[in-house]
């Protein structure tokens, strides 16, 4: 069976064509600034026998999201070869980002859940009308293939009331949901169920601390395989200092800053969301890497900027640390915490107290999923590269073959 996963942004769109059960990337690829003339188009192919594997570049105009999904089926098809016709994509996985309280599973796109992702657009304003553009281009152009929501909150649906309510009027849950969600749920769920693999124990006596450190980034609490806390809220703005995002502030900054700079509500939400974190105070770049450069050169915004970031990680880590009286494994993963040395080893030299030692040469010059703690560390840290896509695939594959399989 042909999966082929998206994960649709704003301006982006990466996808993947999985041959499964045998987990086989066939083709994976993005394509960056739709809405532009110029919007850039990049794959690598694999071919169906892992021969002939080569890589394609365009640019070109692609104007909405549904231009953008005809090319890649053009690419898929026609341009790379990896499949004779559209008909041998047998389901299309779509990663989600906001699915309230409705969905602690992987589930069918039917009206209804459009419905639902459409209800949460308020509360994932960068993430949830790209996801649902996907999702709707999807079926213009493949009607009638299967195609399956993938929730990054389902896996946080674990937290009891008390980690998930937020201390305001409880008649605010009831009458609007208001409470904690947490994100990158498909990317804390694959990197933990990685962690057996890696530690030789059963994940259900673990406790795991899963820092998702990309653009946007998250910590989370993972006890006995479960989600029990995490760090984003009600929206994936909250938590730890990000990219471009600021994490948690004090509420009372908004009625302050707006006054005294004339903004709308709008414009703060947009400062906060796209104006702050790492690009807010370093005012040079959201990109890790400009600030771990700039940094060295001697950047005295962008060594604050670096040092605010992994102060904000490392509380977290303490918080959960304390939430779950213990922790025996901290990983990270996601864009910086795969590729960052050097932010992985400043938080980690705060965590002596732990019993934690990390073995500096796995963490600097190591490669891929692996262990870097000494044997001796009472805390095992791990890198885990993510795979959000190949979740994704897994849970369409399940899906579609049970309904082939009531069917028989
Ligand atoms: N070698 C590196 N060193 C430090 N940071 C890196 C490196 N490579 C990538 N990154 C960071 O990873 C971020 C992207 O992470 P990613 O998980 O791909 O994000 P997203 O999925 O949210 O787009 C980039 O903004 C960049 O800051
Ligand atoms: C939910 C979220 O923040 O996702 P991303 O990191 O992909 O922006
Ligand atoms: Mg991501």
């Amino acid at each position: 069976m042909n999966v082929l996963v998206l994960n649709c942004g704003s301006s982006s769109l990466k996808y993947q064509l999985f041959r499964m059960p045998e987990e086989k990337v066939l083709i994976r690829g993005g394509i960056e600034k739709i809405g532009s003339d110029d919007a850039q188009h990049f794959y690598k192919a694999e071919g169906q026998d892992g021969q002939g594997s080569h890589e394609g570049t365009s640019t070109s105009e692609i104007l909405d999201h549904r231009e953008a999904l005809r090319q890649v089926l053009h690419v898929v098809t026609r341009e790379s070869g990896v499949l004779q016709s559209v008909n041998e994509i047998s389901a299309v996985g779509h990663r989600v980002v906001h699915g309230g309280e409705q969905f602690a599973l992987s589930t069918f796109l039917t009206d209804e859940v459009k419905h639902a992702i459409r209800d949460n657009v308020e509360l994932a304003p960068l993430h949830n009308p790209a996801n649902l553009q996907g999702i709707e281009a999807m079926e213009d152009v493949l009607p009638g293939v299967k195609q399956v929501a993938v929730f990054d909150t389902a896996f946080h649906q674990s937290m009891p009331p008390e980690h998930y309510l937020y201390p305001i009027p409880y008649v605010l849950y009831k009458r609007h949901k208001v409470r904690r969600y947490g994100f990158h749920g498909t990317s804390h769920r694959y990197v933990s169920s990685r962690v057996p693999f890696l530690v030789h124990r059963d994940l259900m006596n673990l406790k795991v601390i899963s820092c998702h450190i990309g653009n946007g980034a998250s910590v989370t609490a993972i006890q006995n395989g479960r989600s029990i806390d995490t760090s984003m809220g009600m929206t994936p703005l909250e938590g730890v200092m990000m990219g471009t995002r600021s994490g948690d502030i004090d509420p009372s900054i908004q009625g302050y800053v707006t006054a005294k700079e004339e903004l709308t509500q709008e414009d703060f939400a947009s400062m906060l969301n796209k104006h702050s974190g790492l690009f807010g105070i370093s005012g040079l770049s959201g990109d890790m890497r400009k600030i771990t450069e700039a940094r060295a050169k001697g950047s005295a915004r962008s060594a604050l900027a670096f040092d605010m970031y992994e102060y904000r990680i490392r509380k977290y880590i303490g918080a959960y640390v304390a939430a779950m009286n213990g922790v025996d494994v901290l990983l990270f993963t996601a864009g910086v915490g795969e590729n960052s040395p050097l932010l992985r080893r400043k938080i980690c030299d705060h965590l002596t107290y732990l019993g934690l030692e990390i073995d500096v040469q796995a963490n600097d010059t190591g490669k891929g999923e692996r262990i870097i703690s000494t044997s001796a560390s009472r805390v095992t840290v791990c890198v885990i590269p993510t795979n959000e896509e190949l979740m994704i695939a897994r849970d369409t594959q399940l899906l579609v073959s049970g309904l082939e399989s009531w069917g028989k």
